[in-house]
């Protein structure tokens, strides 16, 4: 029986399946249980046998004990008529000597029917007596024991039973003779009276026995006939039972061929129909199945295979399959060899094989070793093509690794590699000219996404990432690691060198542009470079650090080069102290740590004032609680919420509590009214398309009056989101919200954005305002913009109003509003609002 040897990977090496081991004991008791009604008949029929041989015995012992029987009657009934006539005392001796063998077989037979078994010793001894053949006493005995109430039996003991009386008479008549003759010598007529008796019981005894020997004969018959049809009744059982036993069996083959037929059919119907490859070769390697996807595998029919060994058919690798192949898995041809000879791989192991096109395929391979005793007589290879999995296996690790816009390592795969780059320098710190990251950040970038679109931005983030690419050393990483930023990873790289390159990128960055339209579309680049030196440890710091210095080259004004290093360098403390504020900012929304002040903005003529309406006109400003119990200025903490995105979330929590306190004031009878309510709406929020809905649905839900409110932006903010600033700006005044132009003069300050703005005020940028009565330029611009704004029906507010002086010069100048210390610091925007003028 040929066994599956187990794949080694499994099981070691010599260790047969199970499954033959539990198959013998089942196979024995199916053996047992089909044969026993045979192992039946057969007990029976030796029982039989031997009961049959017995039987035959007794009659046999009977018949001889019968002859013997009638000879020792015989002997005393003539010895007794000699002993009559004669008196001759040895005639007398050979009477008793007669008469001894029916008497002792007559007391034998009387004591077996009496006490049955349990006489049998002292009946062996009278029988012995009795002259019957030691050797078929046992079966006298048994016979007349067991069987003497069987009819026959009984007969034929009845029969012997008639003789027990002549014989008793010839006994006594024997003791009379002799009584007579010891007495006196016998008359004629007393010789011929005992003859006469003698031969009546003679004749007498005769009978007897010719009765006995009559019975022994029919019943001699009787039990042949019994046993002739016993026999034959158990052969024919025999017969009948091997008969219906072999139908059975012939029943139970077929079936189980049927079944095996059936098996062998699906087994080649799935073997066929399965994608895997399956080919069975001698132990020799010789191929001797093979399904039709192995077919397609090899190119090759099984007819073509026929011939030689599985590994002489697989297409050796082409000439032009250079390349790495160090790298390259190995050949399954190598692996095919190795199994036959008991070397195995694990089943992972991806192996290479050619195809009929000389394609390389990827293919896993497992081999079953089929064994019988004296070792393996067929092989099974099971070949998985895994070509298609492992193309995607590398796809979606490129994908996982990789940014699909621009082909360059991800924020994912750059971290990992600079942690690997790390360790390996902290392991093995060899000299080296150092090593420097570059964190890269487009510069307005959201301008050309808000003006040219999304497409025109994916090509101007295609185009920079080529012109990083032609900057780079070989060796060098560069990473895409956010919307518009990028990172590079310089090794051997002295920090001069490193700003070289950096200067050399911001300078070719100047020179990408993309034709959009009509447009010429470019941008700016601002550039963090870190030296790699201590305490710089972790990725995280590493780039965090990068990140602050790219910031800290915004700050300078954009398209800048900001390089740090760590062991000189102190001003990026500045920004790594933003990250706290970024904490502080998100625990005090959570804790409810931000407070609101109140400002007033003072009209500075009567006109101005009649159009507040003689109410309040103030601007709502941002604190925030410290635990400290110290008030913090939102200059302090305003750059770092903007810069991390926590802007939005600031200003709905600011719209929130402003509108609640005013309905609050407004309840409480705060006196003047408040008519104009300005509240800052940052450039994120500007920037966000749901702030809109946010609005109108706050001021619907607290029931605040929307003329009284006047939202303020900034000039650099509004043109930046330009579009979205346009329908916000259109949307709230259609409800009767106002506007301010805040910070005016501090940027660009392009008038055409005024136009495009129907704001209706225009804060003078405080910077200006505060040192006018020094500055000649500063006057000058603050009557320009008053000017301008007056111009385009816009109402002016001048900031910074710090001295009398100043507030008197701008009434003289004719600024509507003046908003500072000098006409009124801000103030606790829950209380109950104090009029300073
Ligand atoms: N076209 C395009 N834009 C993206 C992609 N990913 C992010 N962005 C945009 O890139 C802009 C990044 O803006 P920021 O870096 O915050 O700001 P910025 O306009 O560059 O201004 P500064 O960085 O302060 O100079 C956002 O408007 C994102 O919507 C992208 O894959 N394609």
């Amino acid at each position: 029986m040929p066994r599956l040897s187990p794949p080694s990977a499994e099981l070691p090496e010599g260790h047969a399946l199970p499954a033959t081991r539990v198959a013998m004991p089942v196979r024995k008791r199916s053996l047992l249980l089909s044969i026993w009604p045979f192992v039946a008949l057969a007990i029976v029929q030796t029982v039989l046998a031997i009961s049959s041989l017995h039987i035959l015995g007794a009659m046999r012992a009977f018949s001889s004990g019968e002859s013997q029987w009638s000879k020792g009657q015989k002997d005393a009934t003539y010895a007794l008529a000699r002993y009559a006539v004669s008196g001759d005392p040895a005639a007398y001796e050979q009477f008793h000597q007669g008469l001894h063998i029916p008497m002792s077989d007559m007391q034998a037979r009387l004591m077996l029917e009496d006490q049955g078994y349990a006489a049998r010793a002292q009946a062996s001894l009278l029988l012995l007596q009795g002259h019957n053949e030691p050797e078929e006493i046992n079966a006298l005995i048994w016979l007349t024991v067991y069987f003497r109430h069987t009819e026959s039996i009984g007969e034929l003991l009845g029969r012997w039973r008639d003789a027990d009386e002549p014989l008793h008479e010839l006994q006594t008549l024997g003791g009379d003779i002799y009584a007579c003759l010891q007495l006196a010598p016998p008359t004629s007529e007393q010789k011929q009276s005992w003859l006469a008796q003698i031969n009546s019981l003679q004749i007498q005894l005769s009978e007897a026995e010719r009765a006995f020997n009559k019975a022994l004969g029919d019943t001699s018959r009787a039990m042949n006939k019994w046993l002739w049809s016993i026999n034959i009744g158990i052969a024919l059982a025999m017969l009948s039972l091997l008969m219906g036993h072999t139908w059975r069996l012939q029943r139970k083959t077929a079936r189980a061929e049927d079944a095996l037929d059936l098996v062998s059919e699906r087994a080649s119907t799935t073997l066929a129909a399965i994608g895997e490859a399956v080919i069975t070769t001698d132990a020799a390697g010789h191929v001797v199945y093979m399904n039709r996807a192995a077919e397609e595998l090899l190119g090759l029919s099984l007819e073509q295979l026929v011939t030689g060994k599985l590994v002489q058919h697989i297409h050796a690798p082409p000439a032009f399959a250079g390349g790495d192949l160090g790298s390259a898995p190995p050949l399954v041809q190598t692996a095919i060899s190795e199994a036959l000879e008991g070397r195995e791989h694990p089943r992972d192991t991806i192996f290479r094989l050619y195809d009929a096109q000389q394609q390389v395929r990827e293919v896993k391979l497992a081999f079953t070793a089929i064994s019988d005793d004296n070792g393996t007589t067929e092989a099974v290879f099971v070949l998985h093509d895994v070509s298609q999995e492992q193309s995607y296996i590398r796809e979606l690790a490129w994908q996982a690794t990789h940014d699909q816009l621009t082909g360059l390592v991800n924020r994912y795969e750059f971290e990992r590699l600079l942690g690997v780059f790390l360790a390996q320098t902290k392991q093995s710190p060899t000299p080296s000219a150092g090593h420097a990251i570059m964190y890269l950040d487009l510069d307005q970038f959201k301008v050309i996404n808000d003006t040219a679109g999304h497409i025109a931005g994916d090509a101007m983030l295609r185009a920079m990432s080529a012109m990083l690419q032609r900057c780079l050393r070989a060796g060098d990483t560069l990473a895409r690691v956010g919307g518009d930023e990028f990172a590079i990873l310089l090794t051997q790289c002295s920090f001069d060198e490193a700003k070289r390159i950096a200067e050399q990128i911001r300078d070719a960055a100047q020179n990408v542009r993309i034709q959009w339209g009509e447009r010429s579309l470019s941008a700016g680049i601002s550039i963090g470079l870190v030296k790699l030196a201590a305490p710089l440890a972790s990725v995280e710091e590493v780039l965090r650090v990068a990140d602050m210095a790219s910031y800290g080259a915004k700050q300078r004004g954009r398209n800048n080069v900001y390089a740090y290093d760590p062991g000189v360098d102190q001003e990026i403390a500045r920004y790594v102290g933003e990250m706290e504020w970024v904490e502080r900012i998100k625990a005090a929304l959570e804790g409810g740590h931000f407070c609101l002040y109140a400002q007033n903005i003072v009209a500075l003529s009567t006109a101005a004032d009649h159009i507040a309406g003689g109410g309040l006109h103030i601007e709502v400003q941002i604190r925030m609680h410290l635990p400290d119990g110290n008030i913090i200025s939102p200059v302090l903490f305003i750059p770092a919420a903007e810069r991390y995105g926590l802007m939005p979330m600031v200003d709905r929590w600011v719209v929130k509590q402003t509108l609640k306190t005013l309905v609050h004031l407004q309840k409480t009878g705060q006196t003047p009214a408040i008519t104009c309510c300005a509240i800052n709406l940052s450039g994120t929020s500007l920037g966000d398309e749901r702030l809109l809905d946010f609005l109108q649905e706050q001021i619907a839900l607290h029931g605040v009056d929307p003329r009284t409110l006047c939202f303020e932006v900034t000039e650099t903010a509004a043109i930046t989101h330009l579009p979205n600033a346009i329908r916000l700006v259109n949307a709230l005044k259609a409800l009767g919200c106002r506007f301010s132009m805040d910070d005016f003069g501090a940027g660009v300050s392009s008038f055409g954005s005024l136009k495009n703005l129907p704001v209706d005020f225009l804060k003078i940028d405080g910077a200006i305002v505060a040192d006018m009565l020094n500055e000649p330029a500063h006057r000058a611009m603050v009557e320009a913009i008053n000017h301008l704004g007056h111009a385009l029906g816009m109402k002016t507010i001048a900031e910074f109003a710090s001295s009398p002086e100043i507030v008197e010069t701008l009434r003289g100048m004719g600024i509507d509003y003046a908003q500072g210390y000098a006409v009124g610091r801000p103030q606790p925007f829950s209380d109950a609002l104090t009029v300073t003028r």
